[in-house]
């Protein structure tokens, strides 16, 4: 018999993952840490807080039971990126150390630097671990709408394994080796989607936005390049398709903070509460690119305004008064 597909956390992506694993054909087991919420959610098979109107397959068993992932042939991490450390080591103390961990969040842990793949093979030293990122609103996969994405493992038979078993009608994954390329690609375009969204909200037009786009994308190749990953793997989905995708819509909550930001609401209230992944991670992209003296000047003036250092009208200014030079 095969073995269920485990997610570990269930927002608005570990919920449509869920979704979408289940109609790859999958029996899943859907963590959350709510056992008030995993009883709601068996009652009513609804997300009504995180993805309200979209029913749960009938595939998809809840639970706030951690133990229950133990027997999965693979389990997805789709909670917030800082709490990548914490959750893999609840897992650790779980699952039989051949079980891949596949991870969903987009970020760098703050407090370390470190990204988050290194931070699950130190906590797990020796087991599989994947990586799965690309142009994907939890809405639209929850809805059934086409999507492709990646998954990353230097282990290529797996990954391709991996990327059978989550394809389906609706969602097809990509395989790829290059974990480090795929998990930068997701971290760093959130930075600079808010920045994007900035752009809009103050409204300095379709021109900026386009310009801020391609000279983000620069950015994201020179850190990938810096830190291991391949040129090719940011030319693709989890990394120019994302920033594109996230760049380009206010469903996305960077885009959407940025937006607040440029209307003129303070950085506190700019998130209205919701989970704005690159606002966490900022600081530490900032410091690794500077450790490698990677320049990186839209990724730094988001960190400047996130940390009050500059006014918006203050970065577009340095932006646009740094010295002409060739553009690479
Ligand atoms: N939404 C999307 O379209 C996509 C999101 N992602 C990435 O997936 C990750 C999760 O995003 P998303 O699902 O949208 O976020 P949501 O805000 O919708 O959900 C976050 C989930 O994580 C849980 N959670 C929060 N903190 C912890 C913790 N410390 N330990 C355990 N569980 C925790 C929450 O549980 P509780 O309710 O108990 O707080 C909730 O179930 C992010 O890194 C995001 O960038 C990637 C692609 C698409
Ligand atoms: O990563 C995403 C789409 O690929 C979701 O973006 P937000 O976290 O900005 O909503």
């Amino acid at each position: 018999m095969v073995k269920p597909i485990g997610i570990a956390g269930a927002g608005a992506w570990g919920t449509a993952l869920a979704n979408a694993a289940a109609i790859a054909g999958n029996d899943v087991i859907l963590w959350m840490r709510s056992p008030q919420q995993a009883e709601d959610l068996g009652k009513t098979r609804t997300n009504e807080r995180f993805l309200p109107g979209v029913r749960l397959h009938d595939r998809i068993t809840p639970t706030a039971d951690l133990n229950q992932l133990a027997a999965c042939r693979a389990v997805l991490l789709v909670t917030p990126a800082q709490s990548t450390r914490e959750m893999t080591a609840a897992l650790a103390r779980i699952l039989p150390s051949e079980t891949p961990l596949v991870l969903c969040a987009k970020g760098i842990e703050r407090t370390t630097g470190s990204f988050l793949c290194d931070v699950v093979e130190e906590v797990r030293p020796g087991a599989p671990v994947a990586v799965l990122s690309g142009p994907s609103f939890a809405h639209d996969v929850a809805r059934g709408l086409p999507t492709a994405v990646t998954l990353a493992c230097r282990d290529a038979a797996l990954a391709e394994d991996l990327a059978m078993a989550l394809s389906g009608p609706t969602l097809r994954v990509y395989h790829r080796s290059d974990v480090r390329g795929v998990e930068i690609g997701g971290a760093a375009k959130n930075v600079l989607a808010i920045a994007c969204g900035a752009v809009v909200g103050r409204g300095l037009g379709e021109s900026a936005k386009a310009a801020l786009i391609a000279r983000g994308f620069a950015e994201l190749l020179r850190f990938s390049r810096a830190y291991g990953g391949e040129a090719e793997t940011l030319m693709g989905l989890s990394g120019l398709g994302d920033l594109v995708l996230t760049c380009s819509s206010a469903q996305s909550r960077n885009f959407s903070f940025g937006l607040h930001l440029g209307q003129g609401q303070s950085v506190e209230a700019a998130s209205g509460g919701k989970l704005v992944e690159g606002a966490t991670t900022a600081s530490a992209l900032v410091a690794l690119a500077k450790a490698k003296n990677i320049d990186m000047p839209i990724a730094e003036a988001v960190e400047q305004i996130l940390s009050g250092a500059w006014t918006l009208d203050q970065a577009v200014d340095a932006l646009m008064n740094r010295p002409i030079k060739s553009e690479h």
